[in-house]
């Protein structure tokens, strides 16, 4: 691994990525991924994290951290083509710093359709 690694490499994928969307898609895979839509940069995220979770159960940990990149990396094209900046979800991760995760999964409520009465009811 490569010494003094840190997560802001994400923050500069994105603006690399944001920077490619008008890019030529026969240099550029970014470019190429963008000009393909939304349902096939979809499509790619999907097969790139079922491959990640093929490897964290097969116990594959260098496997995995190459598939953890390609996922990220993926995510980040979906974001780009989202029109969602990098900073959005650290600022919605660190709203949640601090909050269980049991917590509020018991205090998420869910609306019923009206045929149910309109009642707001927690599910199970
Ligand atoms: N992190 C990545 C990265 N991870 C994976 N990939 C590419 O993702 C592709 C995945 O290959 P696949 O065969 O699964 O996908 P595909 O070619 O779309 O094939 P199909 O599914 O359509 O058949 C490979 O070409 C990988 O090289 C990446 N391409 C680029 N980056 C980063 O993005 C930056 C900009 O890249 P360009 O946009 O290419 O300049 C680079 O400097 C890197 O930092």
């Amino acid at each position: 691994m490569a010494l003094g690694a840190s997560p802001a490499v994400l923050d500069r994928l994105w603006s690399v990525v944001m920077s490619r969307r008008n890019a030529d898609p026969s240099v550029s895979h970014s470019a190429r991924l963008l000009s393909r839509g939304t349902a096939k940069i979809a499509q790619k995220f999907g097969e790139e994290a079922v491959e990640c979770l093929i490897e964290a159960t097969r116990g594959e940990r260098e496997a995995l951290i190459a598939e953890s990149a390609d996922v990220l990396y993926h995510l980040l094209v979906m974001w780009v083509d989202a029109g969602v900046r990098s900073e959005e979800v650290w600022a919605e991760l660190q709203r949640r710093e601090g909050i269980s995760g049991i917590a509020e999964k018991a205090s998420r409520v869910r609306q019923l359709p009206m045929s149910f009465g309109l009642r707001t009811t927690k599910i199970p």
